[in-house]
């Protein structure tokens, strides 16, 4: 288990370039399997899960060609089916979550699609009916092994029809879009997921021959074509990490510039941290953070109440960011009240937050109010671990303001999202060390 030693209390400065998506990248892979031709893919994040998923995709026969640091051919033209009946692909398929947006791509073009239980953060019941019901629409035949939680789908062939989604699940959108394109005839998916890196995987598909219409609305309409060919695609800017930045930049009080974020797919992101009383600037395609010298004050409602702020579908506000928002709500001037509707277990690591000095009470495992110090006192460093991604990269920059010396176990949660962050963050004056192996 690897381990991060970070002193705190240091003003960070300089500029800071986001990573291609991991949640984009995910999706964006699986679709090589829909070709027997090239795709060439730019903006790959070099991290733990997108690392694993390469490889589960060469397992599985697909030719991997890397052209550079972030850059991939995939070639599936060749591949070993077998290999999804195998130990190793039951060991390697349930170790991330974006795995499961294999069984799309390969039930469309070969018939059969099987998939262990995923992995990914443990944040909460994360059920896989909505990827499965819609396969099942689409003519497939289902089964689940419970013993060793092994689901599968086949069918001979797939037959577009018409399906409501019981919720606009990004993964489960993804993966009936990517079964829906060979289907014969036209499928319509209403109350489909419509964020931005969906929009990106339905362009891609698109370049290959697709048809979908409807991209960026929850109502898309996919007319089914025989087969598709290859394409180069390149994956946006990590909206999740550009909103480490931002909270990142507020709470070491630190002037930086996050380059080519791809403003007009942030949606609320710059919005929501303005609520919380930061300046978040645009010049260009850059997000500029001036130093927050005097802190930041949280808004009220029009009304006087208190804020709230709650993840929703896109367009709504990721659950992804929640977890920074609240630590950085640490240290504003007001109060908020953060909520996180979609996963019951996020918001446990706030017992950290408390451990190291902030005012948080914990309603109950979906809402905490958050009381900021307005940097009157500062937290103080102790000993973590990290629970998942979005509480790991809290709690580090939890860390990053604190007074002393931290440590972070289990740093793995984070380095499976935030690539080369160490160095990352040391390039713009951050101390931090990762210490191997213990
Ligand atoms: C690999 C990947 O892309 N992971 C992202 C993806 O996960 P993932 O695709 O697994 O998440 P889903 O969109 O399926 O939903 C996640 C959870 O939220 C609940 N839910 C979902 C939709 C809805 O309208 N209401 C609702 O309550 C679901 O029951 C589920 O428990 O989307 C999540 C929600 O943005 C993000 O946190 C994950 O980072
Ligand atoms: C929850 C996340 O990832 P995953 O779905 O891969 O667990 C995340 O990226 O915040």
């Amino acid at each position: 288990m690897g381990t991060f030693k970070i002193e705190g209390g240091h003003q960070l400065k300089g500029n800071i370039q986001p990573q291609g998506a991991k949640n984009e990248a995910l999706q964006i892979l699986c679709a090589v399997l829909l070709t027997p031709e090239k795709v060439t893919i730019n903006n790959i994040p070099d991290i733990i899960d997108i690392n694993k998923l390469i490889s589960l995709l060469s397992n599985l026969g697909v030719k991997v060609e890397k052209l550079s640091e972030s850059t991939y051919s995939f070639q599936a033209d060749d591949l070993n089916l077998e290999y999804l009946e195998s130990a190793q692909f039951k060991k390697e398929g349930s170790s991330l979550r974006g795995s499961i947006m294999i069984v799309g791509p390969l039930l469309a073009r070969f018939g059969k699609g099987y998939i262990p239980k995923p992995g990914g953060d443990k944040i909460g019941r994360r059920r896989l009916d909505t990827h499965f019901e819609g396969f099942i629409n689409l003519g497939a035949k289902f089964r689940y092994n419970r013993e060793d939680y092994f689901y599968g789908v086949e069918a001979d062939k797939l037959i577009g029809t018409d399906m409501l989604l019981d919720e606009a699940s990004v993964t489960g959108t993804a993966n009936i879009v990517m079964a829906a394109v060979l289907a014969e005839g036209t499928t319509t998916i209403y109350n489909a997921a419509c964020e931005p890196y969906l929009q990106q995987l339905c362009k891609m598909l698109n370049r290959m021959g697709a048809k979908i219409s409807g991209v960026g609305s929850n109502l898309l309409t996919i007319e089914g074509v025989d087969s598709l060919g290859g394409t180069e695609h390149t994956m946006l800017p990590d909206m999740i990490e550009i909103g480490s930045w931002i909270g990142l930049a507020a709470m070491t009080k630190s002037e930086l510039t996050i380059k080519n974020v791809s403003w007009d797919d942030l949606g609320q992101i710059p919005d929501v941290f303005r609520k919380l009383g930061i300046t978040v600037e645009r010049k260009g395609d850059d997000i500029y953070i001036p130093a927050h010298k005097d802190g930041y004050q949280i808004q009220n409602y029009i009304d006087g109440s208190i804020l709230t702020i709650a993840d929703a579908p896109w367009p709504g506000f990721t659950p992804d960011l929640l977890s920074i928002v609240l630590v950085v709500a640490t240290q504003a001037k007001g109060e908020v009240l953060v909520h996180q509707k979609m996963f019951e277990s996020r918001l446990f690591f706030v017992d950290k937050l408390i451990d190291m000095g902030a005012k948080i009470i914990l309603c109950d495992p979906h809402r905490a109010t958050v009381m900021g110090h307005d940097f009157k006192s500062q937290l103080k460093a102790t000993t973590m671990v990290s629970p998942d991604i979005r509480a790991g990269i809290s709690l580090l920059i939890a860390a990053l303001s604190a007074k002393g010396t931290s440590t972070i176990h289990n740093i793995e949660q984070i380095d499976r999202g935030y690539q080369k962050i160490v160095e990352r963050l040391q390039a713009i004056g951050a101390k931090i060390e990762r210490i191997e192996g213990n």
